[in-house]
Formats: C-alpha cells, structure tokens, sequence
C-alpha cells in the first residue's frame, strides 16, 4: 500500500543483473551517494533472465520492485516501467555503445576494421532483433531475419570493405540482450562478407580482458562514457575504440509505473 514506505515492502533490496555489469557498479555507487546503503538497502546481484523474469512476476501481481534497467531494452516495451531521476547523476547522461577492437586488429585485418567501424544502427532497430529473441525465436535466425529486411543498413556497414576471403574473427560479448542482438547481426553480417566469425558469450570484466589481451578481435558491447567507463579505463592502451553503434542508451534504475509516488531515487531514501 502506498502509504506504507517502500524499503520494508521490498526488504529494501534493488533487484539487479550480472555483478560484472557496469550498472552494477554503477548501482553501489548509488547506494552510497543517494545515500541508499546506510537506510539499509541493498544490490541484488542475479542476471538479466532472472531480473526480468522477478519483474515479470511483480507487475502480474501489481506488486512493488525496484530494478538496474536500461534502453534499449525490450523490458520498457512489453511492461509499463518508467527510469527514477538521478539527480546526482550517478549513471550519467545518455550512453552510447562503443565497437572496441583489440589494438592489432586495424594492421591485422584492415577489413574487418573497415567493417566494425561502419556498424551503427538505432535502438529501434536492435529493438525489432531483441523482440523477436524474446518471443522465442534464436538470435543467429533472429539477426539473419533483421538483416535480409535490411539491405540498405547492410550495404552501408559494408562499403569498400574487401571481403573476408576466409579469414577467422572472434568477437566476445556479454550476454544482455541488447548485445546478443548486436553481436549476432554484426557476425552475420561479416560471415556474409566472406570472414569466419566465432562469438562467445562471457561476464563483463573477462570480456573486456579478452579483448585488451587479443584472445578476442572485437566486442559491440561498451556502454560508455559511465556504465563501463572502468574497465575503458583499465584497458585503454590495448585496446582502439572503433567508434560508436548505437545512441540513445540509457541505463539506470527503474520501476512499475504504478509507484506513483516513487519518481527519483531519492524518494527511496525517504
Ligand atoms: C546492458 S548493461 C546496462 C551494460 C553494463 O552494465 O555494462
């Protein structure tokens, strides 16, 4: 009942995602700064099916929940959640998603270079690939779907980069849904070209080791300036940013919209 305080209903628990995860860090910075911790909240950590699936449950039962979300994202589609105002700015602004490539890979394989860096698309679009893995359907079918209805966007990702003649790549990304769909598209779309594309699914922080050490060519899956800033930090020297994929992302925390009184991350606090 709205007029109890939220915190007791809830066990003043954030119902979080992978603990790797940016937003996770980005989550126990709040718990400092709003200050959430010392009124006894918490992070729980899980992963993105089980935070999705704890959401799924609560809005059935019209229930209270306090969740890490992020756009884009199908979840903001399919339920009425709205982003709680973070007048501390703890998560940032808007983020984009960055293409990192191991430092090595623009002399190793000018092409496939050519190619990750001409990938940008719009949360639209990964939305029209994350919606059709939600409803069942298998990511590789899913982007090989995306892409034969988009030719257009396909032929400007590939303009003038050569073809890949056989030639292997492998991609690491973290298993949100977001980048399942990036990641799927962009390895359909240079297995087209002609390059043999493997791709691996793993926690944040390996995945960015992968990258930086070169046992990974590429990931689509750097949320920056915030989210990920960390590890961009930890790793700029060995790694090139081959530019933005998407704009518009924004990550934060978020809630039904029948909280009608609950509206900014301070209101937590109170
Ligand atoms: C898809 S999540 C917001 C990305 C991250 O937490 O690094």
């Amino acid at each position: 009942n709205p007029k109890e305080k939220l915190g007791p209903q809830i066990n003043y628990t954030i119902t979080g995602i992978d603990a790797g995860a940016g937003i996770m860090a980005s989550t126990q910075k709040a718990l400092t700064e709003y200050p959430l911790a010392k009124n006894k909240w918490q992070l729980q950590t899980s992963s993105t099916a089980a935070m999705t699936s704890t959401l799924d449950k609560a809005i059935k039962y019209k229930q209270p929940i306090v969740i890490t979300g992020w756009q884009p994202h199908w979840m903001f589609k399919k339920y009425p959640i709205k982003f709680l105002k973070d007048p501390k700015n703890v998560y940032g602004k808007a983020e984009q998603i960055h293409t990192i490539t191991n430092k090595n890979l623009k002399k190793k394989d000018p092409g496939a270079y050519k190619l990750l860096s001409q990938f940008h698309w719009t949360p639209s679009e990964m939305s029209d690939v994350m919606l059709q893995t939600n409803a069942g359907v298998d990511p590789a079918q899913a982007a090989k779907n995306w892409i034969k209805k988009n030719p257009k966007r396909v032929a400007e990702w590939t303009k003038g980069v050569p073809k890949g003649n056989g030639k292997t790549l492998k991609m690491t990304y973290v298993a949100w849904d977001s980048e399942i769909a990036s990641t799927n598209v962009i390895s359909q779309v240079l297995d087209s070209m002609g390059y043999k594309t493997t791709i691996q699914a793993m926690e944040a922080q390996p995945m960015w080791l992968s990258v930086a050490k070169g046992s990974a060519d590429a990931t689509v899956s750097a949320w920056l300036p915030t989210t990920s800033g960390i590890y961009y930090k930890q790793y700029k020297n060995q790694i090139d940013d081959a530019g933005v994929n998407l704009n518009g992302a924004r990550v934060g925390l978020a809630v039904p919209k029948y909280m009608k009184n609950i509206n900014s991350i301070d209101d937590l606090v109170n």
